[in-house]
């Protein structure tokens, strides 16, 4: 059987990126699916909206809803202190698999745990199997329409507090209306928009920022 889309740009990045350094691997992968198939990776220019944004923050625990194939947790992880963690979402055992090796070639395994499975089943279980009090910094990258219900799932289980950044890739294309609604019309959340556009493409697309409020 021929191989996936994921398990070549795994392969890319095994073949050419230098081994323990994120940079190399992320230039890699933008590389190849700016050049020859393009994949759903957040991209070198929202990445860069994405640095500027963890950087402010430094945060201790991170959460990514939807690994794909690791590019983003990459892109973050290599951005935070020592003893700081990620924790990453993905319910796609493929996937998960494909962003395990390619989170290892970039040497960020110790930062890096990968949760297989739906992020409404996991969230509720991340204070007591996972070790979390509350969340410093939130990237939303997985299918769209989990935006919205996944953030009321994460303040319902506690682990937003006064501060806690929600960042959400994609909300002018493919889009996330529902979740622009909620955030925008709600008072426990200061919000604001990045605009830019989609990953190795001309296409409008925008990040959006949601700070908790308490
Ligand atoms: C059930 C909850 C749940 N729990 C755990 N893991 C989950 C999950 N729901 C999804 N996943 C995993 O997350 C990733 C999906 C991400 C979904 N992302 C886009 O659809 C997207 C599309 C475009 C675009 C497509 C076509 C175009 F023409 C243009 C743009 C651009 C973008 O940047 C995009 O992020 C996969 O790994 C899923 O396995
Ligand atoms: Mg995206």
């Amino acid at each position: 059987m021929d191989q996936s889309k994921e398990q070549r740009i795994l392969n890319t990045v095994s073949y050419n990126a230098v081994k323990g350094d994120p940079e190399s691997v992320m230039k890699c992968i933008d590389k190849y699916c700016s050049q020859y198939e393009w994949a759903m990776n957040v991209g070198d220019e929202k990445g860069l909206i994405l640095d500027k944004i963890v950087e402010e923050a430094d945060p201790s625990v991170v959460l990514e809803l939807g690994t794909y194939c690791g590019y983003s947790a990459i892109r973050i992880a290599r951005l935070l202190k020592p003893k700081a963690r990620l924790l990453t979402i993905e319910f796609n055992p493929e996937f998960a698999s494909i962003a395990k090796e390619i989170i290892d070639i970039a040497g960020l395994s110790d930062k890096v745990t990968i949760l297989e499975g739906h992020s409404e089943d996991i969230i509720p279980q991340l204070k007591k199997k996972y070790e979390v009090e509350t969340l410093d910094f939130v990237f939303l990258d997985h299918w769209k329409e989990r935006y919205a219900p996944d953030t009321v799932l994460l303040e319902e289980c506690g682990l937003l507090r006064k501060g806690s950044i929600l960042l959400a890739d994609n909300v002018v294309f493919p889009g996330a209306p529902e979740f622009l609604k909620y955030v925008r019309n709600n008072q426990r959340f200061e919000c604001t928009s990045y605009p830019s556009h989609l990953e190795y493409m001309q296409v409008e697309d925008a990040m959006e920022k949601a700070v908790y409020l308490g």
